[in-house]
């Protein structure tokens, strides 16, 4: 009977890329101070003994890293292990394990990139394991429990943090000292509890088997910088990034995008130059940056990242210019994904 119970389990892979869910700190009041990045798969897994009855659980180290440190290189490996194992008969679904601090930049890329409908969830935690209140064995449990249900497939990459169920395309990580970090200016789509999830809507916007990029076509991804913008900004750093190489510039500006008057000849003769300049918004809520609203677009030919923000912007940017530069076909591509 126990033997067919287990057969019955979906087989779920963790990866293992580290991040303060695999961080360690010196004692358990230690909630900040800490190592990230420390634990090894096999040490996180074994702390969760309770997941051995949600999935046939196994992990793998791909890299050990806080997050912050995360390169293109690093992007691409893990987006072509999670693309072996989707195509793998015996996988049903897939956790990563990642810090915190740019986990919302490779939801979004695995999310562009994955042609699977199993599901992929990312997970991390605000405090490391050996910490009081550790929240990282209840978002691994969640991870691991949303991953191996059927109804999270097709659903696009999912984040699992603080109970809630996120589309990797939508959360952001709001503040950095909370285990309610993490947040979607459009909501979750669900809830997960004690094993179980709990549905309330779905993305509205192309992702993995819908979308028209496919890791296994990416060979690498060109440099895309962000500015950082604000009302007595130079234009030192937008010249400095052309410079070195950027094909394309992430406007991380105020408000509706908008752009300092003192860097609007700069933005333009650097378009004319080749380099894309594409308007983000870094208000804290979730920006909303509109064409033609506050600058005129079309006449500059920029893009605008619509609701995307500047890191996220940049990942989307990265992807598609591996198709296509030209500025329409990237435009619609931001309002596609
Ligand atoms: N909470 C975290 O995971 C933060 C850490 N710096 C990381 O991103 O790896």
């Amino acid at each position: 009977k126990e033997a067919q119970t287990q057969q019955k389990l979906a087989n779920v892979v963790v990866l293992a890329t580290g991040g303060t869910i695999a961080g360690a700190g010196a004692s358990a009041a230690n909630s900040a101070t800490y190592q990230a990045a420390k634990v090894g798969i096999e040490q996180l897994i074994a702390g969760v003994p309770e997941l051995s009855q949600l999935a046939n659980v196994r992990g793998e180290q791909v890299m050990q890293i806080a997050s912050e440190s995360i390169t293109n290189d690093n992007l691409l490996q893990l987006g072509r292990r999670v693309a072996e194992l989707a195509d793998s008969a015996d996988v049903d679904g897939i956790v990563i394990t990642h810090g915190t601090d740019t986990l919302e930049e490779t939801a979004y890329f695995l999310n562009l990139v994955e042609k699977t409908d199993k599901p992929i969830v990312v997970v991390g935690s605000m405090r490391p394991g050996t910490a009081m209140s550790a929240d990282g064995m209840l978002n691994l449990y969640n991870a691991v429990a949303v991953a191996s249900s059927k109804e999270a497939r097709g659903k696009g990459v999912l984040v699992t943090m603080n109970d809630e169920i996120q589309s990797g395309r939508d959360v952001s990580k709001m503040i950095n000292i909370k285990t309610e970090a993490f947040k979607s200016a459009w909501g979750p789509l669900g809830m997960v509890v004690e094993g179980k999830s709990y549905w309330f809507r779905l993305p509205a916007k192309r992702h993995t088997m819908d979308s028209e990029f496919d890791i296994k076509t990416i060979k690498s991804l060109p440099d895309v910088e962000i500015a950082y913008s604000y009302g007595n900004v130079s234009d030192t750093a937008y010249k400095a990034l052309a410079q070195s190489g950027a094909k394309a510039i992430i406007h991380a500006g105020t408000g509706n995008g908008s752009v300092s008057s003192r860097v609007v000849p700069t933005l333009q003769a650097l378009r004319k130059d080749g380099v894309q300049i594409i308007r983000s918004s870094h208000v804290n809520a979730g920006g909303f940056v509109l064409r033609n609203a506050e600058q005129p677009d079309d006449k500059n030919d920029w893009v605008v990242a619509h609701d995307l923000n500047p890191q996220k912007a940049r990942i989307l940017a990265m992807v598609a210019l591996t198709k296509t530069n030209d500025s329409k076909e990237l435009q619609r591509m931001f309002w596609e994904y």
